[in-house]
Protein backbone atom coordinates (compact mmCIF):
# COMPACT_ATOMS: atom_id res chain seq x y z
CA UNK A 1 0.00 0.00 0.00
CA UNK A 2 1.47 3.46 -1.09
CA UNK A 3 2.64 5.61 1.79
CA UNK A 4 2.87 8.67 0.14
CA UNK A 5 2.04 10.57 -3.16
CA UNK A 6 4.98 10.09 -5.94
CA UNK A 7 6.60 13.37 -6.26
CA UNK A 8 6.10 13.62 -10.23
CA UNK A 9 2.17 13.02 -9.72
CA UNK A 10 -0.60 15.32 -9.20
CA UNK A 11 -3.68 14.30 -8.35
CA UNK A 12 -7.01 16.76 -8.38
CA UNK A 13 -9.71 14.74 -6.37
CA UNK A 14 -10.85 15.27 -2.85
CA UNK A 15 -9.56 12.20 -2.26
CA UNK A 16 -5.99 12.68 -3.26
CA UNK A 17 -5.16 14.38 -0.08
CA UNK A 18 -6.03 11.22 1.43
CA UNK A 19 -2.43 9.51 -0.26
CA UNK A 20 -0.54 11.44 1.86
CA UNK A 21 -0.26 12.48 5.65
CA UNK A 22 2.13 15.21 4.03
CA UNK A 23 -0.10 16.45 1.42
CA UNK A 24 -2.78 19.10 2.89
CA UNK A 25 -3.73 21.41 0.29
CA UNK A 26 -4.81 21.21 -2.90
CA UNK A 27 -1.53 20.29 -5.42
CA UNK A 28 -0.86 23.96 -7.53
CA UNK A 29 3.12 23.91 -7.41
CA UNK A 30 4.69 21.09 -9.40
CA UNK A 31 8.21 19.91 -8.47
CA UNK A 32 10.71 20.51 -11.01
CA UNK A 33 13.72 18.37 -10.54
CA UNK A 34 12.10 15.30 -9.65
CA UNK A 35 10.30 13.13 -12.27
CA UNK A 36 8.90 9.67 -12.74
CA UNK A 37 11.02 6.34 -13.61
CA UNK A 38 10.06 5.82 -17.36
CA UNK A 39 8.26 2.73 -16.38
CA UNK A 40 5.22 4.77 -13.90
CA UNK A 41 5.08 7.08 -16.93
CA UNK A 42 4.45 4.33 -19.42
CA UNK A 43 1.98 2.90 -17.26
CA UNK A 44 0.07 5.83 -16.45
CA UNK A 45 -0.16 7.57 -19.86
CA UNK A 46 -0.86 4.32 -21.74
CA UNK A 47 -2.62 2.90 -19.69
CA UNK A 48 -5.18 5.14 -17.89
CA UNK A 49 -7.24 6.90 -20.30
CA UNK A 50 -7.85 10.39 -20.82
CA UNK A 51 -8.35 13.11 -18.28
CA UNK A 52 -11.56 15.52 -18.44
CA UNK A 53 -9.13 18.11 -17.94
CA UNK A 54 -9.59 20.74 -14.74
CA UNK A 55 -6.30 21.69 -15.04
CA UNK A 56 -5.19 25.31 -16.68
CA UNK A 57 -0.98 25.69 -17.12
CA UNK A 58 0.32 29.08 -16.30
CA UNK A 59 3.96 28.09 -16.44
CA UNK A 60 5.76 24.71 -15.50
CA UNK A 61 5.52 25.63 -12.01
CA UNK A 62 2.00 26.90 -11.55
CA UNK A 63 -1.82 25.55 -12.44
CA UNK A 64 -4.87 26.61 -12.10
CA UNK A 65 -8.23 25.44 -12.22
CA UNK A 66 -9.97 25.47 -15.97
CA UNK A 67 -13.38 27.01 -15.47
CA UNK A 68 -15.50 23.57 -16.19
CA UNK A 69 -19.20 25.58 -16.36
CA UNK A 70 -17.95 28.40 -18.42
CA UNK A 71 -16.46 25.22 -21.26
CA UNK A 72 -19.75 23.81 -20.71
CA UNK A 73 -21.52 26.44 -22.41
CA UNK A 74 -19.72 25.59 -25.72
CA UNK A 75 -21.74 22.87 -27.06
CA UNK A 76 -19.62 21.22 -29.42
CA UNK A 77 -17.15 21.25 -26.42
CA UNK A 78 -14.39 20.61 -26.86
CA UNK A 79 -12.40 16.77 -27.43
CA UNK A 80 -12.19 16.59 -23.62
CA UNK A 81 -15.75 16.45 -23.01
CA UNK A 82 -16.91 14.07 -25.74
CA UNK A 83 -17.99 10.62 -25.34
CA UNK A 84 -15.17 7.96 -25.59
CA UNK A 85 -16.64 6.67 -29.08
CA UNK A 86 -15.69 9.64 -30.73
CA UNK A 87 -12.89 11.17 -29.31
CA UNK A 88 -11.32 7.49 -30.72
CA UNK A 89 -12.90 8.03 -34.26
CA UNK A 90 -11.61 11.34 -34.87
CA UNK A 91 -8.41 10.78 -33.02
CA UNK A 92 -7.60 8.15 -35.23
CA UNK A 93 -9.05 10.27 -38.43
CA UNK A 94 -6.76 12.68 -37.31
CA UNK A 95 -3.85 10.46 -37.23
CA UNK A 96 -3.97 8.88 -40.34
CA UNK A 97 -5.98 11.73 -42.46
CA UNK A 98 -6.44 15.20 -41.36
CA UNK A 99 -2.74 15.39 -39.88
CA UNK A 100 -1.51 12.61 -41.36
CA UNK A 101 1.87 11.74 -43.34
CA UNK A 102 0.12 12.75 -46.93
CA UNK A 103 -2.36 15.53 -45.85
CA UNK A 104 0.47 17.23 -44.26
CA UNK A 105 2.66 16.51 -47.89
CA UNK A 106 -0.23 17.59 -49.99
CA UNK A 107 -0.75 20.93 -47.71
CA UNK A 108 3.32 21.81 -47.78
CA UNK A 109 2.91 24.65 -50.54
CA UNK A 110 0.51 26.46 -47.98
CA UNK A 111 3.14 26.29 -44.75
CA UNK A 112 6.08 27.43 -46.75
CA UNK A 113 4.08 30.31 -48.61
CA UNK A 114 3.38 31.13 -44.34
CA UNK A 115 6.55 31.17 -43.57
CA UNK A 116 8.01 33.08 -46.79
CA UNK A 117 5.30 35.90 -45.56
CA UNK A 118 6.91 36.00 -42.25
CA UNK A 119 10.32 36.58 -43.24
CA UNK A 120 8.87 39.33 -45.66
CA UNK A 121 7.56 40.88 -42.99
CA UNK A 122 10.60 41.06 -40.98
CA UNK A 123 13.01 42.24 -44.08
CA UNK A 124 10.79 45.30 -44.15
CA UNK A 125 11.30 46.17 -40.64
CA UNK A 126 14.88 45.16 -41.23
CA UNK A 127 15.10 47.84 -43.64
CA UNK A 128 14.35 50.54 -40.97
CA UNK A 129 15.94 49.18 -38.25
CA UNK A 130 12.71 48.25 -36.07
CA UNK A 131 12.18 45.85 -33.36
CA UNK A 132 10.27 43.26 -34.08
CA UNK A 133 7.64 41.45 -31.36
CA UNK A 134 8.53 38.22 -32.34
CA UNK A 135 6.03 36.47 -29.90
CA UNK A 136 3.21 37.60 -32.32
CA UNK A 137 4.56 37.38 -35.31
CA UNK A 138 5.10 33.33 -34.73
CA UNK A 139 1.57 33.18 -33.22
CA UNK A 140 0.33 34.72 -36.46
CA UNK A 141 2.29 32.53 -38.73
CA UNK A 142 1.27 29.10 -37.01
CA UNK A 143 -2.31 30.49 -36.88
CA UNK A 144 -2.62 31.47 -40.72
CA UNK A 145 -0.86 28.26 -41.01
CA UNK A 146 -3.45 26.01 -39.31
CA UNK A 147 -6.50 28.69 -40.81
CA UNK A 148 -5.43 27.53 -44.41
CA UNK A 149 -4.79 23.97 -44.23
CA UNK A 150 -8.17 23.79 -42.19
CA UNK A 151 -10.08 26.31 -45.27
CA UNK A 152 -7.75 27.02 -48.10
CA UNK A 153 -9.28 29.86 -49.10
CA UNK A 154 -9.25 32.32 -46.26
CA UNK A 155 -7.28 35.02 -45.95
CA UNK A 156 -5.66 37.04 -43.17
CA UNK A 157 -8.22 38.90 -42.07
CA UNK A 158 -10.37 36.28 -41.50
CA UNK A 159 -7.36 33.96 -39.84
CA UNK A 160 -6.89 36.52 -37.35
CA UNK A 161 -10.29 36.63 -36.05
CA UNK A 162 -10.71 33.06 -35.56
CA UNK A 163 -7.36 33.03 -33.50
CA UNK A 164 -8.93 36.54 -31.23
CA UNK A 165 -12.15 34.24 -30.76
CA UNK A 166 -10.02 31.14 -30.09
CA UNK A 167 -7.78 33.24 -27.60
CA UNK A 168 -10.87 34.41 -25.71
CA UNK A 169 -12.30 30.97 -25.46
CA UNK A 170 -8.91 30.13 -23.96
CA UNK A 171 -8.71 33.40 -21.48
CA UNK A 172 -12.64 32.34 -20.33
CA UNK A 173 -11.91 28.66 -19.71
CA UNK A 174 -8.26 29.75 -17.98
CA UNK A 175 -9.85 32.13 -15.34
CA UNK A 176 -11.02 30.26 -12.01
CA UNK A 177 -14.71 30.40 -11.28
CA UNK A 178 -15.69 30.37 -7.78
CA UNK A 179 -19.20 28.08 -8.83
CA UNK A 180 -17.19 25.43 -9.71
CA UNK A 181 -15.86 25.19 -6.36
CA UNK A 182 -18.55 27.04 -3.82
CA UNK A 183 -21.71 25.10 -4.40
CA UNK A 184 -24.34 27.41 -3.45
CA UNK A 185 -22.88 29.70 -6.17
CA UNK A 186 -23.62 27.30 -8.66
CA UNK A 187 -25.45 28.54 -11.77
CA UNK A 188 -25.47 32.13 -10.35
CA UNK A 189 -22.01 33.19 -12.83
CA UNK A 190 -21.13 36.23 -10.17
CA UNK A 191 -18.55 36.44 -12.55
CA UNK A 192 -20.00 36.49 -15.71
CA UNK A 193 -18.02 34.17 -17.34
CA UNK A 194 -20.76 31.70 -18.89
CA UNK A 195 -22.29 34.49 -20.67
CA UNK A 196 -18.89 35.65 -21.96
CA UNK A 197 -18.33 32.26 -23.03
CA UNK A 198 -21.77 31.74 -24.33
CA UNK A 199 -21.19 35.17 -26.50
CA UNK A 200 -17.55 33.69 -27.28
CA UNK A 201 -19.23 30.98 -28.61
CA UNK A 202 -21.70 32.68 -30.63
CA UNK A 203 -18.90 34.61 -32.54
CA UNK A 204 -17.05 31.41 -33.05
CA UNK A 205 -19.84 29.58 -34.60
CA UNK A 206 -20.84 32.54 -36.60
CA UNK A 207 -17.25 32.60 -38.29
CA UNK A 208 -17.13 28.83 -38.61
CA UNK A 209 -20.26 28.33 -40.01
CA UNK A 210 -19.41 31.04 -42.64
CA UNK A 211 -16.10 28.68 -43.56
CA UNK A 212 -18.05 25.74 -43.69
CA UNK A 213 -21.30 27.13 -45.72
CA UNK A 214 -18.44 28.95 -48.36
CA UNK A 215 -16.55 25.66 -48.35
CA UNK A 216 -19.88 23.97 -49.39
CA UNK A 217 -20.94 26.26 -52.08
CA UNK A 218 -17.04 26.10 -53.10
CA UNK A 219 -17.39 22.20 -53.40
CA UNK A 220 -20.55 21.74 -55.35
CA UNK A 221 -19.81 23.78 -58.40
CA UNK A 222 -15.50 22.75 -58.53
CA UNK A 223 -15.09 21.42 -61.93
CA UNK A 224 -12.97 18.59 -62.21
CA UNK A 225 -10.20 20.48 -64.17
CA UNK A 226 -8.57 18.06 -67.27
CA UNK A 227 -10.37 15.02 -68.60
CA UNK A 228 -9.78 11.81 -69.20
CA UNK A 229 -6.39 10.15 -67.62
CA UNK A 230 -4.89 13.58 -67.28
CA UNK A 231 -7.59 14.15 -64.96
CA UNK A 232 -6.27 16.62 -61.53
CA UNK A 233 -7.73 16.09 -58.31
CA UNK A 234 -7.58 19.30 -56.17
CA UNK A 235 -5.88 19.54 -53.02
CA UNK A 236 -8.77 18.70 -50.22
CA UNK A 237 -8.17 21.01 -46.93
CA UNK A 238 -8.83 20.20 -43.81
CA UNK A 239 -12.34 21.02 -44.22
CA UNK A 240 -12.70 19.14 -47.17
CA UNK A 241 -11.48 15.69 -45.69
CA UNK A 242 -14.27 16.69 -42.80
CA UNK A 243 -17.05 16.98 -44.87
CA UNK A 244 -16.14 14.12 -47.13
CA UNK A 245 -16.29 11.68 -43.91
CA UNK A 246 -19.70 13.86 -42.46
CA UNK A 247 -21.27 12.58 -45.70
CA UNK A 248 -20.36 9.14 -45.80
CA UNK A 249 -22.81 6.99 -45.28
CA UNK A 250 -20.45 4.14 -44.34
CA UNK A 251 -18.47 5.77 -41.42
CA UNK A 252 -18.12 4.31 -38.08
CA UNK A 253 -19.10 7.31 -36.82
CA UNK A 254 -21.53 9.85 -37.76
CA UNK A 255 -19.63 13.37 -37.52
CA UNK A 256 -21.88 16.01 -37.69
CA UNK A 257 -21.72 20.00 -38.57
CA UNK A 258 -20.99 20.22 -34.48
CA UNK A 259 -18.83 17.83 -34.42
CA UNK A 260 -16.77 19.32 -37.34
CA UNK A 261 -16.76 22.75 -35.53
CA UNK A 262 -15.57 21.16 -32.10
CA UNK A 263 -12.83 19.62 -34.02
CA UNK A 264 -11.64 22.91 -35.69
CA UNK A 265 -11.66 24.86 -31.97
CA UNK A 266 -9.45 21.76 -30.56
CA UNK A 267 -6.60 22.28 -33.28
CA UNK A 268 -6.72 25.69 -32.78
CA UNK A 269 -6.47 25.55 -28.91
CA UNK A 270 -4.02 22.80 -29.29
CA UNK A 271 -1.90 23.49 -31.94
CA UNK A 272 -1.40 27.61 -32.62
CA UNK A 273 0.24 28.68 -29.33
CA UNK A 274 2.11 25.49 -28.93
CA UNK A 275 4.09 25.75 -32.11
CA UNK A 276 4.63 29.17 -31.90
CA UNK A 277 5.98 29.18 -28.60
CA UNK A 278 8.62 26.28 -29.38
CA UNK A 279 9.72 28.59 -32.56
CA UNK A 280 10.25 31.07 -29.96
CA UNK A 281 11.49 29.55 -26.65
CA UNK A 282 14.34 27.90 -29.18
CA UNK A 283 15.11 31.50 -31.05
CA UNK A 284 15.72 32.94 -27.90
CA UNK A 285 17.91 30.47 -26.16
CA UNK A 286 20.02 30.30 -29.48
CA UNK A 287 20.40 34.29 -28.85
CA UNK A 288 21.66 33.37 -25.31
CA UNK A 289 23.93 30.72 -26.91
CA UNK A 290 25.86 32.10 -29.85
CA UNK A 291 28.19 29.57 -30.41
CA UNK A 292 25.51 27.32 -30.55
CA UNK A 293 23.31 29.58 -33.11
CA UNK A 294 26.66 29.52 -35.09
CA UNK A 295 26.93 26.23 -35.58
CA UNK A 296 23.71 25.85 -36.49
CA UNK A 297 23.95 28.33 -39.25
CA UNK A 298 26.91 26.80 -40.48
CA UNK A 299 25.17 23.15 -40.98
CA UNK A 300 22.54 25.63 -42.70
CA UNK A 301 24.82 27.08 -44.96
CA UNK A 302 26.65 23.71 -45.94
CA UNK A 303 23.79 21.86 -46.83
CA UNK A 304 21.12 24.91 -48.34
CA UNK A 305 23.58 26.98 -49.52
CA UNK A 306 22.94 31.42 -49.24
CA UNK A 307 20.65 31.06 -51.85
CA UNK A 308 17.48 29.41 -51.71
CA UNK A 309 15.42 29.64 -47.76
CA UNK A 310 15.70 26.57 -46.35
CA UNK A 311 12.56 24.69 -46.16
CA UNK A 312 10.31 21.31 -44.94
CA UNK A 313 12.10 19.33 -47.05
CA UNK A 314 15.62 19.95 -46.26
CA UNK A 315 15.10 19.36 -42.52
CA UNK A 316 16.14 15.69 -42.74
CA UNK A 317 19.40 16.24 -44.02
CA UNK A 318 20.10 18.43 -40.78
CA UNK A 319 21.01 16.43 -38.20
CA UNK A 320 22.37 19.50 -36.24
CA UNK A 321 19.11 21.39 -35.96
CA UNK A 322 17.00 18.22 -35.18
CA UNK A 323 19.31 17.97 -31.53
CA UNK A 324 18.60 21.48 -31.43
CA UNK A 325 14.88 21.42 -31.51
CA UNK A 326 15.08 17.97 -29.60
CA UNK A 327 16.63 19.68 -27.29
CA UNK A 328 14.54 22.35 -27.06
CA UNK A 329 11.23 20.04 -26.42
CA UNK A 330 13.03 18.40 -23.51
CA UNK A 331 14.46 22.15 -21.53
CA UNK A 332 10.79 23.59 -22.25
CA UNK A 333 7.89 21.05 -22.97
CA UNK A 334 5.16 23.71 -25.00
CA UNK A 335 2.73 21.97 -23.23
CA UNK A 336 4.27 20.87 -19.73
CA UNK A 337 1.56 18.47 -18.29
CA UNK A 338 -0.04 16.06 -19.74
CA UNK A 339 -2.90 14.23 -17.48
CA UNK A 340 -5.03 10.65 -17.15
CA UNK A 341 -7.73 9.70 -14.84
CA UNK A 342 -8.21 6.19 -13.25
CA UNK A 343 -11.15 4.54 -13.68
CA UNK A 344 -10.75 2.29 -10.80
CA UNK A 345 -8.16 1.87 -7.61
CA UNK A 346 -4.32 1.23 -9.55
CA UNK A 347 -0.72 0.50 -8.41
CA UNK A 348 1.57 2.17 -10.46
CA UNK A 349 5.48 2.41 -9.21
CA UNK A 350 4.20 1.08 -5.93
CA UNK A 351 1.77 4.15 -5.04
CA UNK A 352 -1.78 3.73 -4.77
CA UNK A 353 -4.08 5.73 -7.17
CA UNK A 354 -7.67 5.86 -5.92
CA UNK A 355 -10.48 5.64 -8.55
CA UNK A 356 -11.86 8.41 -10.48
CA UNK A 357 -8.63 10.60 -9.36
CA UNK A 358 -6.85 12.98 -11.95
CA UNK A 359 -3.61 12.73 -12.20
CA UNK A 360 -1.45 15.10 -13.50
CA UNK A 361 2.13 14.01 -15.20
CA UNK A 362 4.74 16.58 -15.33
CA UNK A 363 6.39 15.86 -18.32
CA UNK A 364 8.64 19.17 -17.59
CA UNK A 365 10.65 17.46 -15.19
CA UNK A 366 10.80 14.35 -17.04
CA UNK A 367 13.19 16.32 -19.45
CA UNK A 368 15.38 17.75 -16.17
CA UNK A 369 15.37 14.66 -14.20
CA UNK A 370 19.24 13.80 -13.63
CA UNK A 371 18.71 10.28 -13.25
CA UNK A 372 18.38 10.07 -17.31
CA UNK A 373 19.92 13.72 -17.89
CA UNK A 374 23.27 14.39 -17.34
CA UNK A 375 23.53 18.64 -16.58
CA UNK A 376 19.87 18.54 -16.65
CA UNK A 377 19.32 22.33 -16.58
CA UNK A 378 22.05 23.18 -19.24
CA UNK A 379 21.37 24.08 -22.97
CA UNK A 380 23.57 21.59 -24.66
CA UNK A 381 22.11 19.74 -28.41
CA UNK A 382 25.38 17.97 -28.44
CA UNK A 383 23.87 15.76 -25.76
CA UNK A 384 21.87 13.82 -28.83
CA UNK A 385 24.74 13.13 -30.12
CA UNK A 386 26.29 11.30 -27.43
CA UNK A 387 26.15 7.30 -27.36
CA UNK A 388 23.68 7.24 -24.54
CA UNK A 389 21.14 9.39 -26.41
CA UNK A 390 21.73 9.11 -30.01
CA UNK A 391 18.51 7.10 -30.63
CA UNK A 392 16.02 9.15 -29.00
CA UNK A 393 13.31 10.72 -30.47
CA UNK A 394 10.20 12.54 -28.74
CA UNK A 395 7.29 10.97 -30.66
CA UNK A 396 6.51 8.98 -26.54
CA UNK A 397 8.61 5.77 -27.19
CA UNK A 398 11.29 7.56 -24.76
CA UNK A 399 9.68 8.26 -21.77
CA UNK A 400 12.51 10.34 -20.10
CA UNK A 401 11.51 12.90 -23.68
CA UNK A 402 7.91 12.98 -24.12
CA UNK A 403 6.91 16.40 -24.47
CA UNK A 404 4.25 15.17 -27.17
CA UNK A 405 3.12 12.81 -24.63
CA UNK A 406 3.01 8.96 -25.40
CA UNK A 407 0.12 5.86 -25.16
CA UNK A 408 -3.15 6.18 -27.01
CA UNK A 409 -3.48 10.00 -26.24
CA UNK A 410 -0.41 11.30 -27.42
CA UNK A 411 -0.25 14.47 -29.50
CA UNK A 412 -2.17 14.04 -33.04
CA UNK A 413 -0.28 17.28 -34.30
CA UNK A 414 3.33 15.86 -34.07
CA UNK A 415 3.66 15.34 -37.45
CA UNK A 416 2.71 19.07 -38.25
CA UNK A 417 4.76 20.34 -35.44
CA UNK A 418 7.91 18.40 -36.38
CA UNK A 419 7.70 19.83 -40.03
CA UNK A 420 6.88 23.34 -39.23
CA UNK A 421 8.65 24.21 -36.02
CA UNK A 422 12.20 23.18 -37.38
CA UNK A 423 11.58 24.79 -40.56
CA UNK A 424 10.19 27.99 -39.62
CA UNK A 425 13.08 28.27 -36.88
CA UNK A 426 15.64 27.31 -39.22
CA UNK A 427 14.85 30.40 -42.03
CA UNK A 428 14.83 32.99 -38.99
CA UNK A 429 18.46 31.89 -38.25
CA UNK A 430 19.12 31.51 -41.69
CA UNK A 431 18.09 34.68 -43.12
CA UNK A 432 18.51 37.01 -39.70
CA UNK A 433 21.15 38.25 -37.28
CA UNK A 434 19.12 38.81 -34.10
CA UNK A 435 19.61 41.84 -31.83
CA UNK A 436 17.70 41.24 -28.34
CA UNK A 437 15.68 44.87 -27.85
CA UNK A 438 16.17 46.66 -24.29
CA UNK A 439 12.68 45.15 -23.04
CA UNK A 440 13.34 41.94 -23.48
CA UNK A 441 17.31 41.67 -22.03
CA UNK A 442 17.71 40.96 -18.46
CA UNK A 443 20.29 42.51 -16.32
CA UNK A 444 23.24 40.77 -18.35
CA UNK A 445 22.44 41.64 -21.30
CA UNK A 446 20.59 38.41 -22.57
CA UNK A 447 17.07 37.35 -23.23
CA UNK A 448 15.26 36.87 -20.05
CA UNK A 449 13.96 32.97 -20.01
CA UNK A 450 11.80 33.69 -17.01
CA UNK A 451 8.27 31.82 -17.70
CA UNK A 452 4.42 32.90 -17.14
CA UNK A 453 2.91 34.39 -19.67
CA UNK A 454 -0.84 34.56 -19.15
CA UNK A 455 -3.67 32.27 -20.96
CA UNK A 456 -4.00 29.11 -22.74
CA UNK A 457 -3.12 25.86 -22.28
CA UNK A 458 0.95 25.93 -22.62
CA UNK A 459 3.93 27.30 -21.25
CA UNK A 460 4.58 30.93 -22.49
CA UNK A 461 7.47 33.11 -22.16
CA UNK A 462 6.68 35.84 -19.32
CA UNK A 463 8.24 38.92 -21.65
CA UNK A 464 7.74 38.75 -25.80
CA UNK A 465 10.92 38.15 -27.53
CA UNK A 466 11.20 41.64 -29.46
CA UNK A 467 13.89 41.07 -31.66
CA UNK A 468 15.65 43.52 -33.97
CA UNK A 469 16.21 41.70 -37.36
CA UNK A 470 19.40 41.85 -39.45
CA UNK A 471 19.78 40.34 -43.21
CA UNK A 472 22.01 37.64 -43.42
CA UNK A 473 21.55 36.63 -46.89
CA UNK A 474 22.70 39.54 -49.46
CA UNK A 475 20.76 39.39 -51.82
CA UNK A 476 17.50 37.77 -50.29
CA UNK A 477 16.15 35.51 -51.95
C1 LIG B 1 5.44 21.80 -30.46
C2 LIG B 1 4.14 21.64 -30.60
C3 LIG B 1 3.26 20.74 -29.75
C4 LIG B 1 3.47 20.16 -28.54
C5 LIG B 1 4.73 20.24 -27.67
C6 LIG B 1 2.27 19.40 -28.21
C7 LIG B 1 2.10 18.65 -27.05
C8 LIG B 1 0.96 17.94 -26.73
C9 LIG B 1 0.79 17.14 -25.54
C10 LIG B 1 1.84 16.93 -24.44
C11 LIG B 1 -0.45 16.60 -25.57
C12 LIG B 1 -1.07 15.65 -24.53
C13 LIG B 1 -0.64 14.23 -24.88
C14 LIG B 1 -0.87 13.19 -23.81
O1 LIG B 1 -1.61 13.45 -22.86
O2 LIG B 1 -0.32 12.06 -23.90
C15 LIG B 1 -1.10 17.09 -26.78
C16 LIG B 1 -2.39 16.77 -27.17
C17 LIG B 1 -2.99 17.25 -28.31
N1 LIG B 1 -2.39 17.98 -29.32
FE1 LIG B 1 -0.49 18.67 -29.31
N2 LIG B 1 1.35 19.55 -29.21
C18 LIG B 1 1.92 20.35 -30.18
C19 LIG B 1 1.35 20.73 -31.39
C20 LIG B 1 0.10 20.34 -31.81
C21 LIG B 1 -0.48 20.68 -33.11
C22 LIG B 1 0.26 21.47 -34.18
C23 LIG B 1 -1.74 20.18 -33.12
C24 LIG B 1 -2.79 20.23 -34.21
C25 LIG B 1 -2.63 20.76 -35.39
C26 LIG B 1 -1.97 19.52 -31.85
C27 LIG B 1 -3.15 18.89 -31.48
C28 LIG B 1 -3.34 18.22 -30.29
C29 LIG B 1 -4.61 17.63 -29.89
C30 LIG B 1 -5.94 17.68 -30.69
C31 LIG B 1 -4.39 17.02 -28.65
C32 LIG B 1 -5.41 16.24 -27.81
C33 LIG B 1 -5.27 14.77 -28.19
C34 LIG B 1 -6.11 13.83 -27.36
O3 LIG B 1 -6.64 14.24 -26.33
O4 LIG B 1 -6.23 12.63 -27.76
N3 LIG B 1 -0.84 19.63 -31.09
N4 LIG B 1 -0.22 17.88 -27.48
Amino acid sequence: MASHRPPWLYLSSAISTSLSPRCTSPCMNLPLATAPSSISVLALLSALPPARSIWHVKSSKTMTPFSLSALRQLPHGNLLMRPPAYWRFIKRLCMSELLGPRTLEQLRPIRQSEVAFLLCGLLEKSRVGEAVNLSKELIKLTNNIITRMVASSTAGDEADMLHRVVKQVAEVMGTFNAEDYIGFLRGLDIQGLNKKMREVHRNFDNLLEGFITAKEKSRNKAPERGSGEAKETPVKDLLDILLDVAGDPTAEVKITRENIKGFILDIFTAGTDSSASTIEWTLSELINHPKIMQKLREEIDRVVGRDRVIGEADVPNLPYLNAVVKEMMRIHPAAPISYRISTKETIIGGYTIPANTTAAINLYSTGRDPKYWVDPHEFRPERFFEESNANLDVKGLHYQLIPFGSGRRVCPGIGFALQVVPAALAALVQCFEWKIDEGTANENGKVDMEEGGDGGLVSYRAKPLVVVPIPRLNPFP
